[in-house]
């Protein structure tokens, strides 16, 4: 393992009893990137955040953060802001008690920062916990994940239940963050922030990591589709070739027009998710 990467993991294996969680997960997040861990429903993403904090025992695999200069993982876990899925406060805390109770964790003074971040998510400060609505939490579990300006962030399902414009806010903090030197490794469903955002992406499934790379790393292997007019109708093709025979193959459809596109981000997961295909028909 080098010494330029905010995480490692390699060969993670977590099984609950007979049941599997991950099995062989290995990746590496970069410094400075936005990484996004994407997956179905039950597919590991959880079980891997959770060996990664610590919150479980892996049955095998290593684990390195921050270059390994934090031996001991709870002092790691001063440098990392973890935000759960779903986070759990004391509902009679009013929001900034619990940001402050949060604070306290961490050998630093983090109230300047709390009060910028609270000020951009537009936190009613003075509300218990309990009066929140769900997209107002979430955004109490971001300010809490962040307060301390930590060198890596490991956020499951982050932007899930904000609105649009607290989305966007909450994603300028977190290129801020990470523009600043911070890397952020993320879980998300939300397939249109993944591709806007992150860097690069790991695929997982059913406890599998089927992909790792960029983007375009990703969908650069996978068909491109091909929509064309022939004769009044529409008709749809997808092309695995390679791009110097594209155009003879566009001269054999003799169509009238056609357009020619990458597969989407959401393809690509149906793909490796094996759902229906668009009605595109292979080259
Ligand atoms: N405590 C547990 N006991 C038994 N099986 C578990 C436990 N936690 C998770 N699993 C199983 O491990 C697998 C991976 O679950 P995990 O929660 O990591 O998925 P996930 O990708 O985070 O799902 P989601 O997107 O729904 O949160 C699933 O099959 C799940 O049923």
């Amino acid at each position: 393992m080098t010494g330029r990467y905010a995480m490692e993991i390699d060969g993670l294996y977590k099984y609950y009893g007979k049941y599997k969680g991950v099995s062989d997960v290995s990746f590496k997040v970069k410094k400075g990137e936005i990484f996004g861990f994407l997956g179905a429903n039950g597919s590991g993403k959880s079980t891997t955040i959770r060996c990664l904090l610590g919150l479980i025992h892996p049955g095998k695999g290593k684990i390195r953060l921050l270059d390994g200069r934090y031996p001991k993982l709870k002092d790691a876990l001063q440098h990392i802001g973890y935000m759960p899925s779903e986070s759990m406060f004391y509902p009679q805390m009013r929001v900034k008690e619990t940001i402050a109770f949060a604070a306290k964790s961490y050998r630093k003074d983090c109230s300047a920062e709390s009060s910028r971040l609270c000020r951009i998510l537009d936190l009613p400060l003075d509300k218990k916990i309990a009066e929140l609505s769900l997209g107002n939490r979430k955004k109490v579990g971001i300010v809490c994940a962040l307060q301390h300006q930590p060198e890596l962030l490991i956020l499951d399902e982050p932007t899930s239940g904000l609105d649009p414009l607290m989305q966007e806010r909450f994603w300028m903090l977190i290129k801020e963050a990470c523009h600043a030197g911070a890397s952020c490794f993320l879980s998300s469903h939300i397939l249109e922030d993944i591709r806007t955002y992150c860097d690069r992406m790991a695929i997982i499934k059913d406890g599998d990591i089927l992909k790792v790379g960029t983007l375009s790393d990703l969908i650069g292997s996978q068909p491109k589709k091909i929509t064309f007019w022939k004769d009044g109708q529409l008709e749809f093709r997808s092309y695995a070739g390679s791009g110097g025979d594209l155009l003879a193959y566009l001269q054999d459809l003799q169509a009238d027009d056609f357009l020619v596109e990458e597969p989407s981000l959401a393809d690509l997961f149906r793909h490796y998710y094996q759902e229906e295909k668009n009605g595109f028909t292979d080259a």
